[in-house]
Parts: structure tokens; sequence; C-alpha cells
């Protein structure tokens, strides 16, 4: 079974114009980034997803369970979501008892509760931040809360709205190594991003939203490789990926890793 399915999809909101025009989508374990230009539905995607907005028509079943037919409370034992802004989703005076708020709310009991939590803040490198004011802190590290705290629901599908936004390199590898560690045991990561670099070193499938429609849906390579296509969804390949283009590389580069090994590669055939 599918972790979700999208069938014949279409919101719009009240008064407003149809947003999302006929979506089918199945989603298994692989970490899914979700890309497309500002105002395209990728954030009333999600929430779609969550259970927080019902599909005008269409379904959508999690883990087989139709969105409509399931209170939002309970859809948040299967999966969770992390907001664009901290803002939206931060509410207690100290970092362990925002963290700790998910896995109560669920009805995780006390002791895994408090031993998840603890994992979750590890994970993001907030350990000793434990008893902090979220506001003390930086715009990044109540980002980094927000997705600790969705962590420690241990949810099998985790929806990050925006994730790298306002973090600098250590925040991005923690993300990313997140990102691979959900996907290695099998959890669902589906992610918005505009860092189209971080979506080409980070996820397995990149699905594209235009005009109310996925208008790309494949392994990211195959997507970053259709470079037009790309273009006239108003989005830009990857910076590896331009370069390798610029220079005649037949290849599609997704990290900077593979560029320099295959160009030192090259360099050492055109020698001999
Ligand atoms: N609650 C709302 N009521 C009415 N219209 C809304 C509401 N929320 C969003 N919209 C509109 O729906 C459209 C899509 O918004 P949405 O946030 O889903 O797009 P997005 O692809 O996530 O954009 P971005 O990349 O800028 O975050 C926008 O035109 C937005 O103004």
């Amino acid at each position: 079974m599918n972790l979700i399915d999208v069938q014949n999809l279409h919101f719009s909101y009240p008064e407003g114009i149809e947003l999302l025009k006929g979506i089918d989508l199945a989603f298994d374990h692989r970490s899914t980034a979700i890309i497309g230009q500002n105002g395209a539905g990728k954030t009333t995607f999600v929430k779609l997803l969550k259970g927080l907005l019902k599909p005008v028509s269409g379904d959508i079943l999690i883990n087989g369970v139709n969105t409509k037919e399931i209170s939002v409370a309970k859809l948040a034992a299967h999966i969770g979501l992390v907001f664009q802004n901290p803002g939206d989703q931060i509410f207690k005076s100290s970092v362990y008892d925002e963290v700790i708020f998910g896995p109560h709310n669920i009805g995780i009991p006390e002791d895994e509760a408090d031993e998840s939590t603890k994992k979750a803040l590890i994970e993001v490198g907030l350990e000793n931040k434990v008893n902090d004011n979220p506001y003390d802190l930086s715009f990044s590290e109540r980002k980094l809360i927000s997705i600790a705290s969705i962590l420690a629901m241990n949810t099998q599908i985790v929806l990050l709205d925006e994730p790298t936004i306002a973090q600098d390199d250590y925040g991005k590898q923690l993300i990313q190594g997140l990102v691979r560690k959900l996907e290695g045991e099998g959890r669902l990561v589906i992610s918005i991003l505009h860092d189209m670099d971080f979506v080409a070193e980070t996820f397995t499938r990149t699905l594209v939203f235009q005009n109310g429609k996925v208008t790309m849906d494949n392994d990211t390579k195959s997507v970053f490789s259709q470079t037009e296509a790309v273009r006239r969804a108003y989005l830009e390949p990857p910076h590896v990926t331009q370069l390798g283009n610029r220079l005649g590389y037949t290849e599609t580069y997704l990290t900077a890793e593979q560029f320099v090994k295959d160009s030192l590669r090259k360099r050492e055939e055109f020698k001999q």
C-alpha cells in the first residue's frame, strides 16, 4: 500500500480561483521535493495532505485512510508538518516544553515522550538549549525546534515547508542528514523547497507544480536533465547542473563531488 494516495484532487479557497486542478499522485517512502514558482499551490497541497484543508473534490488517502473521514488530531499520529514560519508553530516558553507538546498531544506515554524529545533535540543539535525560551533563539534555531517537534512524534510521514530558509551550511547539512536518515528508515519526507542545489543533493524524487498541475514527476536527476522543461516552470536548474551544461557535458550533475570527479577523469583521459 502507498503511504499517500492523491486522487483527482481539486482545490480552491473560497472566492479564489481553482488552485489545484486534478492532481493524481502516489507516494512511497522515497524522499520527495516539491518545487514550483511562488503561488503554485505547494503550501496549500501539503496542508491538504496534513488534513488542515479538505479537498473541494477528489480524495487523499493517508495509509489508506481518507482525510475526509479522520480528524486532524487522529491524523497527527501519522503525518507531521513543519511550517514555513516557526512562529506559526511555536507557542511554549521553553524548548523542551515546545518539543514534547507534540508527543503528548498524540498520546505517547510520558517516558517515551521524554526519550523521543531528548533524541530529537540531539538530532537537531539543540540538546544544550532545552531550558531556553524559543524566542531568545535565532530564527534558524527556531526552525530547528519546529523540526525537532515533528521528529519527536515519530510519524511515518514528515512534511517540511521550506526547511532550509535562513539555514547556514551547518543547518543545511544537518537537515540533509535527517532527510536521508528518515528515508533510510522507510519514512516518507516530502519537502517544499526553492533551493535547487539542496533539492539536487538531497532528494530522491522531485515533483514540479505549475498552473495547478504536477507537470514533472520523476527521480531528481531525470527532472533536472530536462533543463528546458524546468525553465518553462520558471525554475533555475541547480548551479552544478548549469555548469555541466555550459561546458557541454552530456551527464546531468547533481553534486559538486560528482562534477569534480568526472572533470578530473576527463582531464586524465585527455592527457593520454
Ligand atoms: N487562506 C487563504 N485564502 C485565500 N487564498 C490563499 C490562502 N492561502 C494561500 N492563498 C493563495 O493561494 C495561492 C497559492 O498559495 P500557496 O501558499 O499554496 O503557494 P506556494 O506555491 O506555496 O507559494 P510560495 O512558494 O510563495 O510559498 C496564492 O495565490 C495565495 O495567495
